[in-house]
């Protein structure tokens, strides 16, 4: 009995080393397919990938709000998911400042039975933008301060906005006062509202929503409620990395693919501070996107209260330790001036402003460089090098006739 009893006992632990040694073997092998698939990711991000890709996304770039900084990070996204982008059929931008076409859009690539994601400048018109978008599309967009808005795009698009450019000139003459105090003790001198190159001179993100930015008509309430409804989220640059959080619970994205640096950033000598009287003008002038702004701005906090503010708070802070961690590995010196800069990473400059860059530490490893690199990259570069390497041929650059 007693030998039946060991015997009995011997088997079981028998038994129980084979259970053991089988669920070994499958973590082994499990760990291994992990192993695997990080080092097939190649921009060697290492969180474990075992969600699905993420839902087509349109961001809507508006102007100077901080939005090549978000493009950047979906063009990383994109890239690393293989994703098929919506890109302009001439150059980087939907033919701006027309309204948004479906027809502004290259076809699909051969393989691809649609487009996954959309960021490229463009002064919106919803309906085209959906023919051209899955009905599963995500809409986001960026809204800044409007004050902070229109100083930045008049300094940037001086030369280029004419209603900017008469005033320059005015300045010109007038002796030590700046372009834009001297645009904004009588803008409407200046501004011809029917001149299509004029969008940005007024309400300039307005302009960018496709609403009428001219001035008020009783379209807007309509307009604005549309616009409520067709994006999940809208961003606000003041609160930058709230916004991502919020964005990356939309896309289902990891801390570390929210990782950024500003892009795009003028050098400081280039920034008119605002005087009060300054600011009142800019208000007046801009009232329409000021509207605009306060009301995303608190659409901005009822979502963020329905995520919870104390989750967001701490989603922020494993956000800014992923960003910070990113930056130490990337980056040897930011706010590098366009001299300093080789071609790759130099970012477009107007003859109006500088706008800084950032240098790539050396020491990295090609996988590295290649993450780091694509982390500072600028727009017209990251653009022409993923236009590239979908459709295999260069982007075509706008018809001059
Ligand atoms: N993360 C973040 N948060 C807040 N602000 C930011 C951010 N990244 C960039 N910036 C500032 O945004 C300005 C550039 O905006 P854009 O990239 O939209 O410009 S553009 O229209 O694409 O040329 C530019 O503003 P100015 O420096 O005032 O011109 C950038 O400094």
């Amino acid at each position: 009995h007693r030998k039946e009893m060991t015997l009995r006992w011997l088997s079981t632990q028998l038994w129980r080393h084979r259970v053991m040694g089988l669920l070994l073997a499958l973590c082994v092998t499990l760990l291994l397919m992990l192993l695997a698939t990080q080092s097939l990711d190649p921009n060697g991000y290492t969180f474990m990938r075992t969600r699905r890709s993420p839902p087509p996304v349109a961001f809507l770039k508006t102007h100077k709000t901080g939005s090549s900084t978000v493009q950047n990070l979906m063009f990383r996204l994109g890239e690393k998911e293989n994703l098929t982008f919506a890109f302009p059929y001439y150059a980087y931008q939907f033919s701006y400042p027309d309204r948004f076409r479906a027809d502004f859009v290259d076809e699909l690539p051969p393989g691809s039975s649609q487009f996954d994601m959309l960021c490229s400048h463009m002064r919106l018109d919803l309906g085209q933008l959906k023919q051209v978008m899955p009905r599963n599309t995500i809409y986001i967009t960026l809204l800044r301060d409007p004050l902070q808005t229109f100083e930045s795009v008049f300094s940037y698009y001086t030369s280029t906005v004419p209603a900017f450019t008469l005033a320059k000139k005015a300045a010109d003459t007038a002796n030590r006062k700046s372009a834009l105090s001297v645009f904004l003790e009588a803008p409407e001198s200046y501004w011809d509202p029917t001149e299509p190159g004029n969008g940005l001179a007024r309400n300039p993100m307005s302009f960018d929503l496709g609403l009428s930015s001219q001035e008020w008509n009783a379209s807007w309430p309509m307009e604005l409620t549309q616009l409520e409804e067709a994006f999940q989220l809208v961003m606000i640059a003041e609160h930058f990395d709230e916004s991502l959080v919020l964005l990356g619970a939309l896309l289902q994205l990891e801390p570390e693919e929210l990782a950024y640096v500003h892009l795009n950033v003028r050098a400081p000598s280039d920034i008119t501070p605002l005087e009060d009287d300054t600011k009142a003008r800019l208000w007046a002038w801009n009232s329409l996107d000021v509207l605009l702004y306060n009301l995303f701005l608190q659409v901005f906090w009822e979502k963020a209260e329905q995520y919870g503010l104390g989750r967001l708070k701490r989603e922020v802070a494993l956000l800014r330790a992923s960003t910070q961690r990113l930056r130490q590995k990337c980056v040897a010196r930011e706010g590098v001036p366009p001299g300093e800069l080789e071609d790759l990473v130099r970012p477009w400059q107007t003859d109006t402003v500088t706008i800084l860059g950032y240098k790539v530490r050396g020491n990295l490893t090609l996988q590295e460089e290649g993450l780091c690199v694509r982390l500072v990259l600028p727009e017209l570069q990251y653009h022409s090098h993923l236009y590239f390497q979908q459709y295999g041929h260069d982007m075509r650059s706008i018809p001059t006739d």
